[in-house]
This record gives structure tokens, sequence and C-alpha cells, in this order.
């Protein structure tokens, strides 16, 4: 188990070198204090060695990423992932170059960044462990620090222990209240039930004579499920005297164990305790969330490829690649269109109708009902008919059947089906435009051009097909206008419905003869003359009852007929002129316009985003690949059997 540390390690090394940030949430100790509460003094004991940038204000600027690592040599050194290869064993040298890869990202000025210096240390006194230091918190802007400081540094702090991964190490001082320490109420923020907070108590050296921090210590005022380390760090004078740390720690056990009442916890206290403490701490830790990291790492690597592919490679005067691609991209769209109509494409469950089931819809159900819905007679009742026969017959009033007058009765209600005729063509043709324009080719996506070039040749293949259809349709009504055939298989005969209106017309109440004749204007006149038989019906007047209603019965067969046969060759003409035709013209006017075409390079142009996107992921890629190889390095033997 010994060796998960190091694994991380390296993760956070990889990860760190790359530009574009993988949010890995990766396990580690983030040490958070107010400033002066002895941050720095904790880290430099853990370490033995005074390493860290002192003086006034904020020194620590960014955070600070330390991998302390156990060697098995007296050798002790540093080394920074920004300076590759170089050790340095002088640790004044650590000091300068934190202070000067500070000052190269943020200047000389009291500004702050987030972006990480990673600092490896190699020593036999340390155990493993990673530790990042952050700005201590600071309450009142001072000097050249910027007026939100504050928030600045809570943002950055929180930014870290927000990572649910994380191990908060939260340092507060002795000779103050826990109930107000900064560090505490940070950490209560993201982890209010203490379970990844361990706390630190400093300056316990400081305390007022009389009073001890076994409250504190015990977690009786401020509870935490990792508990408390107390710690007694060097003074400034010590500092001032350049006491060694390692001469420091002899003065820190002794403190401990001949105190009179932290003797009996001496052995949970101290430096070295805290050390061991956040060894064994990260370890368990990491082995807990590693098989997650494992997933986690996978499935990133998974979705940026996906993502990768959309944005595909480059293509600008590229013609062969191009050509290859603009192939592709016309293929898949015609495809996409073809399968749409045939009804290939899955829709969910329960939604509306769409692409060729719509049209299918359109055609065979709405557009046939409407016109079985309509009536041969059209609201035109008996008189209307009269006047009809009255005006076509002249000076033959007295034939049975007025052929004229029913010709040009059928004739007038034949014309009434082109209006629904070429209602369900642009109907149909207006889903097309739907479909078409709602087809997403993910290749061409990246290309702000492509789709509107296809979309507008895709519109002048529905343009041109269009017409033909709906000429087609004029015409078919025309022809039906222009010849009726009287002995149609399936209408009625002349006797038949001359015979059906001697039926109704016996059947019928004079005074109905009467009344569906007074409709007549004319005939209300004269029969107001004739006042005695007002209510009887003369012979001549039944006569033209019988014609009115065997043309009522032979329109009624007629039309029944030639709507069936307009609903039939309607929707097949709209189908094949229009559905079939725009599918099969749309690869090859595709082809013939966009393939055949010197525009290639305004067509292919990339969104502008692309490049940067498609470079950040690359970036991003580059760190998973490397987190991928490392962590297989942990085999799961390993998590199972430490
Ligand atoms: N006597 C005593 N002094 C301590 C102890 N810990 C820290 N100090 C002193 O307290 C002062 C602040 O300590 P630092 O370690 O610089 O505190 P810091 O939190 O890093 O402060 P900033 O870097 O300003 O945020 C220094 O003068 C230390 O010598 C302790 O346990 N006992």
């Amino acid at each position: 188990m010994d060796r998960l540390i190091p694994v991380i390690n390296r993760l956070q090394d990889a990860l760190g070198t790359i530009h574009t940030k993988v949010n890995l949430e990766l396990p580690q100790i983030v040490v958070v204090g107010a400033q002066s509460s002895g941050k720095s003094s904790v880290l430099e004991s853990i370490v033995g060695k005074d390493f860290l940038p002192r003086g006034s204000g904020i020194v620590t600027r960014r955070p600070l990423v330390l991998h302390l690592t156990q060697t098995h040599t007296n050798e002790e050194w540093g080394e920074f992932t920004h300076m590759p290869g170089k050790k340095f064993k002088d640790f004044d040298k650590i000091r300068h170059e934190i202070e000067a890869e500070t000052e190269r990202l943020l200047g000389k000025k009291a500004n702050i960044s987030n972006e990480s210096i990673f600092l490896r240390i190699f020593s036999p006194n340390v155990l493993d462990v990673t530790l990042v230091d952050l700005p201590g918190l600071t309450k009142v802007p001072v000097g050249d620090q910027p007026i939100d400081i504050e928030a600045q540094i809570r943002r950055m702090i929180l930014d870290f222990i927000t990572n649910p991964n994380s191990i908060i190490l939260a340092i507060s001082n002795a000779n103050q209240d826990l109930a107000n320490s900064d560090s505490l109420k940070l950490a209560r923020e993201v982890d209010p039930t203490g379970d990844r907070t361990l706390g630190v108590i400093t300056k316990i050296d400081l305390m007022d004579k009389g009073t001890d921090a076994m409250e504190m210590l015990k977690g009786k005022l401020y509870p935490l499920k990792l508990g408390y380390v107390g710690v007694m760090c060097r003074s400034q004078a010590d500092i001032n005297a350049n006491k060694l740390i390692k001469k420091h720690l002899e003065d820190e056990k002794k403190f401990f164990t001949t105190h009179e009442k932290y003797r009996a916890i001496a052995h949970s206290m101290g430096i070295p305790h805290l050390s061991w403490k956040l060894n064994r701490l990260l370890m368990h830790h990491i082995k807990a969330v590693l098989p997650d990291l494992k997933k986690k790492v996978s499935d990133m690597i998974r979705s940026n490829e996906e993502q990768l592919r959309t944005y595909g490679f480059p293509l600008s005067e590229n013609r062969d690649l191009q050509g290859v691609v603009m192939l592709n991209v016309i293929t898949s769209y015609a495809t996409s269109f073809s399968n749409a109509i045939e009804g290939k494409t899955l829709t969910e469950a329960g939604t509306e109708l769409e692409g060729g089931a719509k049209i299918r819809d359109i055609l065979l159900r709405k557009f046939i009902q409407q016109l079985k819905n309509m009536d041969a007679l059209n609201s035109m009742d008996d008189g209307d008919i009269k006047n009809i026969i009255d005006s076509s017959c002249g000076v033959m009033s007295s034939l049975l059947i007025p052929e004229v007058a029913f010709h040009m009765l059928l004739k007038m209600q034949i014309k009434r089906l082109l209006d629904p005729s070429q209602t369900v063509t642009m109907e149909v043709y207006d889903q097309l435009k739907i479909l078409s324009s709602d087809i997403i080719i993910p290749e061409a996506v990246r290309f702000p051009n492509l789709q509107p070039a296809i979309l507008s040749v895709v519109d002048n293949v529905l343009e041109d097909c269009l017409k033909p259809a709906q000429d087609f349709i004029t015409d078919f009504i025309e022809i039906q206008q222009s010849y009726v055939n009287s002995f149609h298989p399936d209408c009625i005969n002349v006797r038949e419905a001359l015979h059906r209106a001697e039926k109704d017309v016996e059947e019928m109440e004079p005074s109905m003869h009467n009344s569906t004749l007074l409709l007549d204007k004319s005939r209300e006149f004269e029969s107001w003359g004739k006042s005695d038989n007002r209510f009887e019906t003369s012979e001549d007047e039944k006569n033209e009852l019988i014609q009115i209603y065997t043309i009522r019965h032979l329109l009624t067969s007629y039309f029944d007929v030639i709507k069936k046969n307009v609903g039939d060759y309607v929707s097949k003409a709209v189908m094949s002129f229009l559905v079939i035709k725009v599918r099969d013209k749309i690869q090859t006017d595709l082809i013939s316009k966009l393939y055949n075409n010197d525009k290639f390079n305004e067509l292919f142009a990339e969104n502008a985003d692309i490049p940067f996107k498609r470079k950040a992921l690359e970036d991003q890629m580059e760190g998973l690949n490397i987190a991928s190889k490392i962590l297989s390095e942990v085999r799961d033997f390993d998590l199972e059997h430490n």
C-alpha cells in the first residue's frame, strides 16, 4: 500500500503539466489556516527543513503542491515540475525558486492565482504524503493587496477543499477561541459532519498559564471525526536564532512528555505523530477512491474521444480529404433523408408522428377522410337544383332526365376537389422541408457553411418536384371534369336513379312537395295566385320533383366514385412526383452541385472555436492517457491485499 501515495503524486504531476485543466478530484491533503496560525511552521516541521518563503503580507500566493517521498539514502533534495531534472539540494534555493516562480506568473504585486507550483521533496526523514499549501486566510487588505483579497482567497481555498476526495488539514492556534477559528469555519462549509477534516492546534506552548488545550484536543469544543493533533513549532525567536528543526522536534517531544496535562496523550501529539497520521489517512483514502478514479479516467477518455471525433481533422486546403468528407456527408444526408421517409428513424414512443409516417398520415388518412366528408350536394337545396335545371333545359323542359344540368352540377362539384388536393400537396411539401432541415450530419456540424449549402440544394430539389405534382393534379381534376363516364360500373344507372327518385316523391307528404318548390321564387308567386288549390301538387310539379331527386341520386353516386379516384390518384401523384422523386434526386443533385464545386475551402471553413477546442481536448487526452497508464500499474491485487 505504501506504493499508493507515489501513484497519486505521479498523477498530480502528469495532470499538472498539461495546459487544459483535468479535474480528477485526486485525493490530497489541503492545508487551511488563517494568517500567522502557524501553517508554514507545521509544513516545515513535517519536512524537517526551512524552505518556505517568509515575510510580511501574503507570502503564499499560488497553491504549492508538496509531494513528500521517503528515500532510503541520506540525501535530501527537492525538484520542481516546472524545472524537470534539476535537483535542489540547498533548501534556501528551493525557497528562492518558489518566490521566483510565483513572481514569474504574478509579478511582485500582492495578487494571487489558482495555478499551482509542484514541488517534490525526497528525504529519509519524511513519510509519503501530498500536501497543498494555500494562501492564509486574511481579513483586511494591506498595502497593494486587491480590495477583495479575502473573497479571492476564500474562493481559492473552497475550490480545493470542495473536492470530496480532499482531506482538510485545518490549522488553528491554541491561544485563540476555537469557535473563531477561520479554518474550521471554512472546513465546516464543505464538510459539515467533519468526516474529512483533521484539526491541528498550534502554539500550545503560548497558552496562558493555568490554561490548557485538552478540551480542544479531545474534540469537546468542536468535534471532528478525524480528531485533533496538538503541535509545538518554533517561535519567532527560535527562527531568528536559526534553531534547527531537528533540535526543535526533540524539544517538542520533551514538552509533551513532561507536561502535567499532555503527558497522558503525548503519544498522539507532536509533528512526528501528525506526519504518521497524515500518511495513514492519505493511504487509506487513496485506497478507497482508486477504483472510482480508474473508472472516471476511462469514462473521460471515452467521452473525449467521442467529442474529438465530431471535431474531425482540420480539412482546410486538403482537396483530397475534403472530397472524401464531402462524399461521406452527402451519402449520410441522402441516407438519413431516405430512412426518414421510409420511417426507419426511431422516435420515442408516444411522441408525434415523424417523417414518412407523418406524410403517410396526411395523405392516406387525413386527406381521404376529408374527401369522404365532402357532400355531393354541398348545401345546394332543391330550389338551387331546380334553377339549374330550368336554366340548362331551356325550351326542352319536358325531358325526363335533364342531362345537361346533371353534367353542369357534377362539374361544379368536381371542381371543389381541386382545392383540398393542392392543399395536401403543399402540406406534404412542408413536411419534406421540415424533415430535410431536421437532418443533422455530425461530421458537417463543425463547418458552418456546409449545412446551409446542403439545404439550399435540397430546397431547389423540392421546388423542382413540386411543380410537376401540382400540374398533374390540376390536369387530373380537369380530366375528371371534362368527361363523365355515364356508364361507370360503380355508379347507379339512370333507371335506378329514376326509380329511387319516384319512390322518394311517393313517400313524401304532399305539403312537402309544395314547400320544396316554394323555394323557387317565381313558382311561389304563381302559387299565391291560385289561392284555393295552393296545397295540392300538380302532375308537372311532381315531374319536376322526380327530376330533382333523380339528379340528387346520380350526383351522389358519381361524386362518390370521383372522390375515390381523386383520393387514390392525388396520393399516388404526391408520393411519386414529390416524395419519391425528391428522395431519388437528392443524392445526384448534391453531388453535381456540391461535390463538383470549386468552393471547397469556403464550404469546409471550420467554426472559429473548433481548432481551440480540438487543441484543448488533445491536450487533456495526453494527460488522461498518462493517468490511465499510471493507474493501470495499480493492480486490483494491491488494493485488496494491503
Ligand atoms: N511559540 C510558538 N510559535 C509559533 C508556533 N507556531 C508558529 N509560531 C510562530 O507564529 C508565527 C507565524 O507562524 P507561521 O508558520 O509563519 O504562520 P503562517 O500561518 O504560515 O503565516 P502566514 O505565512 O503569514 O500565513 C511565526 O513567528 C512562528 O514562529 C508554535 O507552535 N509555538
